[in-house]
């Protein structure tokens, strides 16, 4: 589901947002103002470029989007809500069960999550798919897959799915109403508990849940750490942007001499990871998220804390801290805090970028009152004006015109997005774009300064956008393996750069279930 919105004036962009606005009309919203509407991205698309199903689907009917996944709807699926804190054995028991199935599917929220199932499926003789935007691995005769949530198969019949979550706006709840299996496992928070409960009761579903409690301590300490010469062995400090993860790491542990062994993660690192860690320590209890800088919700310190002293971990008691101590407060009071209820809090939580906005707030909560019980799940999937006005000019039919748009394309920045220009000019002019022509590996080299760190990331998002269009265009995009090749590369220099600013490689590259703790990374994938 989404909820599509474009100025006026793109509303022909792309074809589709006139038609939703042609047929929101009947509801009485103004067209003049807002076009958009919630919609199954899915569905819409899917059956407006085949022209099959366009008759049986009525845009004007958003209220009902369990219908939009009939083969879903034709089990009576037996649903198990894992609910309880962190670390209290909920993923444990969910993939347990789906490691005995005869076959199922792992929807995660991180790459490395799925990584983490596949991993553990194959070596459990239950050989396993993995399959994420970017990269698919098959294993031959395989009749598991460990996936990201958005590409959750809504198409196969399984016999368990397991679904982590952490939500993923629209993407979780298409899985979660869209998969097909008699048994569905989903892992979480109790607060979650009665919004599932209420999105899964007009599918007819059975859904049951069970509750679990803490395997190990978590001790919130009275103490911060004060000052970074107090790490420990086991200690990870959490802090909220890439380039504040590079300076940490970059100025403060990774020194050659040091013996420390201490992890620098992202806030990703709260996602159900299992990882050797001893203490949490907060670098800060405020993020950006996109819009300001707030104080971390109470489910966000929750499970970030929640990585220490996992169960059957080398450290049986976790303890976590902050580093100033004018932040413990907020610490101890959000550890003791219940979650709250997820409600429907589709404003407040909908960000947008400068080039976006919304039309018409009292006419999009109209439209959302059509949809009352699934809001909280919802995203804004807004085209971005810049991409549907670039690629409004090509000759492209409008299911590639789609595909361009919802890529994993950041068009505030420069190179990125004129590497989907060109990608998708490319494609219109020879329906074919050889990685090769547009980029030439030898200009790859260690930055030397800042700004061209910044713009080496910006060549590892071209090509990791070709990967990603690779993956839906297969014989136009043939050059996905030069371009994940390209990528590593990009990798390995950043890493170069930052060792020359005095930071110590990780002797583990890739974070895996309880590496040895090296000052590796976890950032979102
Ligand atoms: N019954 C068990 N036997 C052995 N190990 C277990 C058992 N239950 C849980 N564990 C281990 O304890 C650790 C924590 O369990 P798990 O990851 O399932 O917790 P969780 O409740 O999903 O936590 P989170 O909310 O943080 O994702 C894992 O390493 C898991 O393998
Ligand atoms: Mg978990």
């Amino acid at each position: 589901m989404a909820l599509l919105l474009l100025r006026n004036r793109k509303a022909s962009a792309l074809g589709i947002p006139r038609i939703l606005r042609d047929n929101v009309e009947p509801f009485g919203l103004n067209s003049e103002k807002i076009i958009g509407a919630f919609a199954s991205v899915d569905v819409i698309i899917r059956s407006y470029c085949s022209g099959s199903g366009m008759k049986k689907f009525d845009f004007t009917d958003l209220t009902r989007p369990h219908t939009w996944y009939p083969l879903a709807r034709k089990k009576v699926r037996k649903v198990i809500l894992h609910v309880g804190p962190t670390n209290s054995g909920k993923t444990h028991q969910a993939l347990s069960r789906l490691e005995s199935s005869s076959s199922g599917i792992y929807c995660g929220p991180l790459r490395l999550l799925a990584w983490e199932v596949a991993k553990r499926l194959n070596k459990a003789n239950v050989s396993c798919d993995l399959i994420t935007g970017q990269e698919r691995e098959e294993v031959d005769g395989a009749k598991h897959r460990a996936v990201t949530v958005e590409m959750a198969d809504v198409v196969s019949d399984y016999d368990c799915a397991m679904l982590g979550c952490k939500t993923r706006g629209f993407s979780f709840t298409r899985a979660l109403l869209g998969i097909c299996a008699n048994e569905l496992h989903l892992c979480g928070d109790p607060a979650a508990v009665p919004l599932i409960q209420q999105i899964l009761q007009v599918t007819g579903d059975d859904v049951k849940v069970q509750s679990y409690e803490r395997l190990s301590p978590l001790v919130p300490l009275n103490v911060p750490l004060g000052s970074f010469s107090n790490i420990q062995t086991g200690d990870c400090i959490v802090t909220f942007s890439r380039h504040a993860i590079y300076r940490l790491k970059a100025t403060r542990f990774n020194d050659a001499s040091s013996e420390f062994d201490v992890l620098v993660a992202s806030d990703a690192i709260g996602m159900g990871l299992n990882l050797n860690i001893s203490r949490i320590i907060f670098s800060t209890m405020k993020k950006f998220d996109g819009v300001e800088l707030r104080d971390l919700t109470v489910p966000e310190v929750k499970q970030i804390a929640g990585r220490a002293g996992r169960y059957g971990s080398k450290f049986p008691v976790g303890e976590v801290t902050c580093l100033d101590s004018e932040d413990l407060p907020l610490l101890h009071k959000s550890l003791l805090e219940p979650s709250p209820m997820l409600e429907e809090h589709f404003l407040e939580n909908a960000k947008l970028s400068e080039n976006y906005f919304f039309a018409n707030c009292e006419e999009v909560l109209a439209i959302i009152g059509l949809m009352s019980s699934l809001i909280q799940e919802l995203i804004i999937v807004c085209f971005h004006q810049k991409v549907a006005t670039v690629i409004d000019q090509l000759p492209l039919r409008l299911h590639e015109k789609y595909l361009f748009c919802i890529s994993p394309v950041d068009m505030n920045d420069d190179i990125s997005s004129q590497g989907l220009t060109q990608f998708a000019t490319n494609y219109s002019k020879k329906g074919i774009v050889q990685l090769r022509e547009i980029f030439t590996p030898g200009t790859l080299q260690v930055p030397k300064t800042q700004a061209a760190l910044r713009e080496l990331e910006s060549i590892h998002k071209v090509l990791d956008l070709y990967v990603w269009l690779s993956f839906r265009l297969e014989e136009s995009f043939p050059d996905r393996e030069l371009a994940a090749s390209q990528k590593a590369i990009c990798s390995m220099l950043i890493e170069e750069f930052l060792e020359r600013l005095g930071w110590q490689k990780p002797r583990v590259k890739k974070v895996t279930p309880r590496p040895k703790l090296n000052s590796a990374v976890v950032s979102r994938c």
